[in-house]
């Protein structure tokens, strides 16, 4: 279908992290497509609406294509707190860019505020792991740019970030280990400091 014929329903627009913008008549084309080639029949009754439910979940599930990390983290209160702050068992949901399979688990966020004594609010903390988990993503990338953001735009002193996750290619095919699980950690500024990560880590072991 020619450009200026397409009538694309984008749920968000262009951005650094998502050049093209999301376009729901790619996708559900592609899925069609796909019904195609693993030899399904897309017309049959089950089929007939499945290209347009994905185009319209999908938009959802890579939602975080059009977050931005800073804004999210913008929303700042004096709490005068000094001390570790600890988000503990975050829900995580992603998709693995190899195979576009869902991985999932927990996330762990300490940190230690900025000396303003500035803390964020603790449901941007969860917000802030969506931002970078609702995209085709790896596992260690996902922590590392959850410890960065946290260093770059809330300039905290100090970051523990800690993700434990299932990944549905390593259990529903291939090697097929179900239980096996993937836990990944980056670690920045005074939270680099042994004592001060050891107590991070037995807060987060500790609080299961
Ligand atoms: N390091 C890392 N690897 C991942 C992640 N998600 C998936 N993988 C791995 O990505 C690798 C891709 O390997 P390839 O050999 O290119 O693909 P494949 O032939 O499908 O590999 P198998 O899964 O071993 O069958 C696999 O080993 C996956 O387990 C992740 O978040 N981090
Ligand atoms: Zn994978």
């Amino acid at each position: 279908m020619a450009d200026s014929k397409r009538k694309p329903r984008r749920a968000f627009k262009e951005t650094a992290d998502s050049p093209v913008g999301y376009d729901a008549d790619r996708v559900e084309a592609a899925v069609r497509e796909f019904l195609l080639g693993i030899g399904e029949d897309p017309d049959r009754e089950g089929l007939r609406d499945t290209p347009g439910r994905i185009a319209r979940s999908c938009a959802e599930l890579f939602a975080g294509l059009d977050q931005d990390a800073e804004e999210v983290l913008a929303t700042t209160f004096d709490a005068s707190h000094d001390e570790m702050v600890l988000v503990r068992d975050i829900e995580v949901q992603s998709f693995c860019e190899h195979h576009l399979l869902p991985f999932h688990g927990l996330a762990h966020v300490a940190y230690i505020p900025p000396e303003s004594g500035h803390v964020t609010g603790l449901s941007k903390i969860a917000r802030l792991v969506d931002v970078f988990a609702k995209r085709p993503q790896v596992q260690e990338r996902l922590t590392t740019q959850i410890a960065d953001a946290l260093v770059d735009y809330l300039h905290v002193r100090g970051a523990l970030v800690v993700v434990d996750c299932e990944h549905m290619c390593m259990t529903m095919r291939g090697v097929r280990k179900p239980g096996s699980r993937t836990t990944t950690s980056a670690v920045r500024g005074q939270l680099r400091d042994a004592a001060t990560r050891a107590e991070a880590m037995s807060l987060i072991v500790g609080g299961r």
